[in-house]
This record gives structure tokens, C-alpha cells and sequence, in this order.
């Protein structure tokens, strides 16, 4: 049966036609994912097909209603559940953690005992459990993610709608929910649509949908992919970013080197320890990536770093400077959540940033206009930021950030939900930055490719520097501990799980392939699944982040 049957769908916001012409499927039990550059219109095609935004041409039919008649919407609405792109948008900030999932359990009228069982669930695979008393405005960004998932799935309805639900989410959270998406499609029967920026999600569900310009350009089914990735039809379609980088104003002042120092810094909200005795140095000129699970810590060190938070026990010194208000002029600072006013365009953004440090008339001119065209966001300069589909609203973040040549820059997570075309770009400026500048880049990321980019890498898990090394040491060392990686093709998928997980073997899902690690019994495990069948993988930083984790947690019990 057809969940989704969209034919034709048109839809302007003023001047912009966001989509234009827009025909979908869906069926019951499928997971289908919408991929797309970043203003593509996938949050505008979710939104109508949640029933929360109307359309102006085409035919909208969602669970059997018809979606031109608002009494059919109104009919099916509370068998649809929608969380809009964003973190933490759909919840109540001032309420707990549990108090959010049994809000959403009283309004869709679930028995006490469903709700009670499914929050049990959903606060295990979220990660959230002894979070469960916490303010939602209190959880770190990707917690506030996991939680709005929560909240969407706990009265289970017939068609659920997802807009970036993994982005700011940890790798080992993002398996998760995957696993748990998988599980209420397959096996509940649940129709369930999601947009995302990682390409390889595309490859797990049961179709995927590329939008470009406000049109589906190709819907394809993970199978038909043969060896090509969701990422290689991402660039295809779409095409690259071929040019070089160069930003042609000058960095204001240099820092001394370490640029950065940390030393045995504590951090306490409450009685709750978020940061315990972190010290490290960053190098001038330096990348240093910081990664960690959702709550390590990561967002409140930045914090403290650029002079927002206090440290509780311990001090910080950042270009030389240990006042948190000489700090603030010396340095860029992308914030996770935005430092951004909503009502005003991208320029008047700019103009606000740039004159506040000082840099006037044409000189500003000049950057912003640059700038503009660097990030591509020449066609947005006059749209109010609450318009900007998020990706865009990232590449003003970024910009704004480095707009006034500061020789430190702290990024935190600056390519989440940003396309990888885009991304890709973003980290060409990156090291461009650090490269030709001598500037030096704290950057917070869950895109584990990204942490290839950088000079050395910071693991950080509950608070502590857990790992502190360049990636290829990082990886090196994991191949030690674990054994030479392997890969699975797809054909022999199901197969090759069950026997690899026979052995005792943790087999880890990657896209349409399994990875696993011989530990020291290569012959032994080759011989069980068909040689021919695999092929030698690399280590990559995600393999790096998930042993460590493991090994780490294991070892404090
Ligand atoms: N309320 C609005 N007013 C004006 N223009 C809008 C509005 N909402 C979206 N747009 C424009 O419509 C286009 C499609 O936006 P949409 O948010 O659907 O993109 P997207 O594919 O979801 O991007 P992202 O993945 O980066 O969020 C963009 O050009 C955007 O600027
Ligand atoms: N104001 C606050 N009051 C209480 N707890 C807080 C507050 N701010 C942060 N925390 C807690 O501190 C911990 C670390 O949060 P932080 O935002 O630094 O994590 P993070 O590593 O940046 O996570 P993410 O990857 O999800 O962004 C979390 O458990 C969070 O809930």
C-alpha cells in the first residue's frame, strides 16, 4: 500500500520556487532517505508531507488523505510524526529529559504501560539514561537530537518524518538509531522518511531520493548502487568543488606558540563534573579535531576556551592571554547553536560581525563580498537567517568566524548538516587557514573522515582526554590492539554476519558492508567466510573512535 504518493508538487516562498515539480513515493515498511545539497528543498518536502506547510501545485496524498483538502490533514495528523531540522526544536527545554517523553505519551493518549516500556527503550538506545532527570535545555546538542527522536517515536504512529535526525549525533548514537529506525520499519511496519547529510545512511534504508534545485533527480533502491557509493551518485549529480581556496585579506595579529594551553581544567554544573582535569597544548598553526560521544564535554571546553564559562578548578591561557575579555578579541568562534540574529539577513550578519572588531567602510566590504562568493552565498545575501535551510546557515556561521583574520579559530561542529560537497570545501578553507595563515583551529566534529584532515586528533569521553595523537599513530595502534580489518561485500551480507558473529567477532555495519577485526585468528575466521568474499579494509578514525571508546569504558568498569 502507499503511504506517499506525491505527483507535480510546487512550492514558492516569495521569490524563491523551492520545489519545483517534485514527484515521490513511499510505502508501507520502507525507510526512505532524502539526500541533497543544502537548500535543495528536502525540509520543504518533509514539511508538507508532515502536513505543516501548504503547497501550491501537484497532488499530495499521505496515508489516504489528500493533502489539498485541510480537514484530510487535519484527519490523519496524529498518525504522523514530524521532528523539524535543528537541535532540540520539538522539545520543552525547561522540562526533564523524561518529562519531554511523557508529555509526548499523554498527548497521543498512550496506555501507561506502553509509554512506560517504549521510554525504557528509547532512554537505553538514546544513551539518555541517567540523563533522565536533566532539563532538556541543560543536555549537550547531540543529546537534545537524541532526545527529539525520542519524542517522535514514542507513540509509534503510522508515518514518521525525521528532518537531519542524526546530525550532531555521535557515530556510536548514529548506529543506534539506525538499528532502531530499522527495527520500526522492518519489523513494525512503520513507514518512516528522513533527510541527512551523510551519504552513507543513503545506503541503509530501503530507497533514497537525491534533490537538487527543488527536483528529484534520482530515486534508486541501495542495491542497484553495484560498487558505486550513495556518495560517488552525490557527486555526479551534483558535481565538485574543484577550486582552489585563497582568502585574500590578512590575519590580525600572530599567536605564540603553544597558541592554546589547557591545564588540568574541571569544569562543574551542579554536582555533575563535565570536564575532569584536561590538559593538552595546541600548537600554533596547529588542527587540532576534538571528538568524543555526545556529552563528552567538547562544546563546554570551547566554551571555556573562548571566555564564556568560568573553568571550576584549573586555567587556561589562549593567545598568551588568560582574560577571558582580552581572549574574545583575539579569536574566531563558530558556536554550535549559532551566534547568529535571526531577524536580520546574511549581510547585515556580516556587516554587525565585522564592524564590532573594528573593521569598517570598504575594507568590510571587500570581506564580505569575498566571503560571500567563497561560501557561495551570494544568491541568500538578502534572506533573514530564520529562513536559511540549515547547511547555508553553517557556511554564514563559518564565514562570520574568520571574518576579521583572527589567528586562533574555534569551530564546533562546523559541518554538521552541511552537504559533503559542501564540506569538502569547508575543510579545503580549513587547512588553508591553518596552512597559508599559520592559523591555528580548535575543531569540534562527528564526521570521522573529517579528523583524517587534522594535524593531531583529541578523544574526549566523559570529561577526560581519553586519546591525544596524530590519526595515522591513532590508527596504527588500533591495528595493533585489533588485528588487520576486513571487509564484507554485500552480496554475502546476511551470511557472513551470522558466521563472523559465531566466532564472537563485533561485526559493524558500514552502509551496505560489514567490517570486522581477525584479533588474531585471521586464518581460522578467513577460512569460515569464503576468501573471495572479502576484501582488506583500511582503518578509518571511525574504527579508531569506537575501540578506544570500548576499550576505555571497559576498563573503568
Ligand atoms: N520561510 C522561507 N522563506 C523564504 N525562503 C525559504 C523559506 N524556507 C526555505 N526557503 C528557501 O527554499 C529553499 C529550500 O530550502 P529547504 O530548507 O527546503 O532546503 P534543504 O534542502 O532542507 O536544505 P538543508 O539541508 O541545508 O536544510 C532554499 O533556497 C531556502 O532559502
Ligand atoms: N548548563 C548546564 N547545566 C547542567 N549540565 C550541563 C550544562 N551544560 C552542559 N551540561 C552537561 O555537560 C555535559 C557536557 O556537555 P557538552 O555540551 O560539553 O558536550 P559535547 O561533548 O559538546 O556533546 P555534543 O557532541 O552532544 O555536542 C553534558 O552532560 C551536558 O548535559
Amino acid at each position: 500500500m502507499k503511504v506517499i504518493e506525491v505527483r507535480d508538487l510546487r512550492k514558492r516562498y516569495k521569490k524563491k520556487e523551492a520545489l519545483r515539480g517534485v514527484s515521490f513515493e513511499a510505502e508501507r515498511g520502507d525507510l526512505g532517505v532524502l539526500l541533497g545539497p543544502d537548500g535543495a528543498g528536502k525540509s520543504t518536502l518533509l514539511k508538507v508531507l508532515a502536513g505543516v506547510l501548504e503547497f501550491d501545485e501537484g497532488e499530495v496524498r499521505v496515508l489516504g488523505a489528500n493533502f489539498r483538502d485541510y480537514r484530510e490533514v487535519e484527519r490523519v495528523r496524529g498518525r504522523i510524526a514530524f521532528m523539524p531540522e535543528g537541535l532540540g526544536h520539538n522539545l520543552y527545554h525547561t522540562l526533564s529529559v523524561e518529562e519531554n517523553l511523557d508529555f509526548f505519551a499523554e498527548i497521543h493518549a498512550l496506555p501507561k504501560e506502553v509509554a512506560r516500556e517504549r521510554k525504557e527503550l528509547l532512554l537505553k538506545v538514546t544513551g539518555l539514561l541517567e540523563f533522565r532527570e536533566r532539563e532538556a535545555g541543560k543536555l549537550s546538542g547531540g543529546m537534545m537530537q537524541k532526545l527529539g527522536i525520542a519524542c517522535s517515536l514514542i507513540h509509534l504512529p503510522d508515518l514518521i518524518i525525521l528532518d537531519e535526525p542524526t546530525t550532531g549525533v555521535d557515530p556510536i548514537s548514529r548506529r543506534e538509531i539506525w538499528k532502531l529506525l530499522l527495527m520500526v520499519s522492518q519489523k513494525e511496519k512503520k513507514t518512516v522518511i528522513i533527510s541527512t547529510s551523510y551519504t552513507d545512511e543513503a545506503e541503509r534504508g530501503t530507497f533514497f531520493s537525491l534533490l537538487h534545485e527543488g527536483k528529484v533527480l534520482k530515486s534508486m533502491n541501495p542495491e542497484e548502487l553495484g560498487d558505486k557509493s550513495a556518495g560517488d551518485i552525490f557527486v555526479e549529480m551534483v558535481g565538485e568543488r574543484k577550486e582552489e581556496v585563497s582568502i585574500p585579506f590578512g590575519i590580525r595579529g600572530e599567536a605564540p606558540d603553544p597558541a592554546i594551553v589547557v591545564d588540568r581544567v574541571s569544569k562543574f554544573f551542579g554536582s555533575f563534573r563535565a570536564l575532569d582535569g584536561v590538559s593538552l597544548e595546541v600548537r600554533r598553526g596547529e588542527v587540532l579535531g576534538l571528538l568524543g560521544p555526545n556529552g563528552a564535554g567538547k562544546t563546554t571546553l570551547i566554551k571555556i576556551l573562548v571566555g564564556l564559562y568560568e573553568p571550576s578548578e584549573g586555567k587556561v591561557l589562549v593567545a598568551g592571554e588568560d582574560d577571558p575579555r582580552r581572549i574574545k578579541r583575539r579569536i574566531g568562534y563558530m558556536s554550535q547553536k549559532f551566534s547568529l540574529y535571526s531577524d536580520l539577513t546574511v549581510r547585515e550578519n556580516l556587516l554587525l560581525w565585522g564592524s564590532a572588531y573594528g573593521i569598517l567602510g570598504g575594507e568590510l566590504s571587500e570581506r564580505i563580498e569575498e566571503g560571500l562568493r567563497m561560501l557561495r552565498l551570494e544568491e541568500f545575501r538578502n534572506i533573514l537567517v530564520k529562513d536559511l535551510p540549515l547547511g547555508i546557515k553553517q557556511r554564514l556561521g563559518l564565514l562570520s568566524s574568520f571574518l576579521h583574520g583572527p589567528p586562533i579559530l574555534f569551530l564546533d561542529e562546523p559541518t554538521s548538516g552541511v552537504d559533503p560537497v559542501e564540506r569538502k570545501f569547508f575543510w579545503k578553507l580549513i587547512k588553508h587557514l591553518s596552512e597559508e595563515k599559520g592559523v591555528t583551529v580548535l575543531v569540534a566534529t562527528h564526521h570521522m573522515e573529517e579528523a583524517e584532515f587534522c594535524d593531531r586528533v583529541c578523544l574526549l569521553s566523559r570529561g577526560r582526554v581519553i586519546a591525544l595523537d596524530t590519526p595515522a599513530v591513532l590508527k596504527r595502534e588500533l591495528e595493533l590492539v585489533e588485528g588487520r580489518a576486513y571487509e564484507v561485500k554485500p552480496r554475502d551480507l546476511y551470511s557472513s554476519l551470522e558466521a563472523l558473529e559465531r566466532k564472537g567477532l563485533t561485526v559493524v555495519p558500514y552502509g551496505r558492508r560489514l567490517k570486522f577485526f581477525t584479533k588474531g585468528e585471521t586464518e581460522e575466521v578467513l577460512r569460515e567466510i569464503d576468501y573471495e568474499w572479502l576484501r582488506e579494509a583500511e582503518v578509518s578514525m571511525e574504527d579508531v573512535f569506537v575501540g578506544r571508546l570500548e576499550r576505555y569504558e571497559a576498563s573503568q568498569g
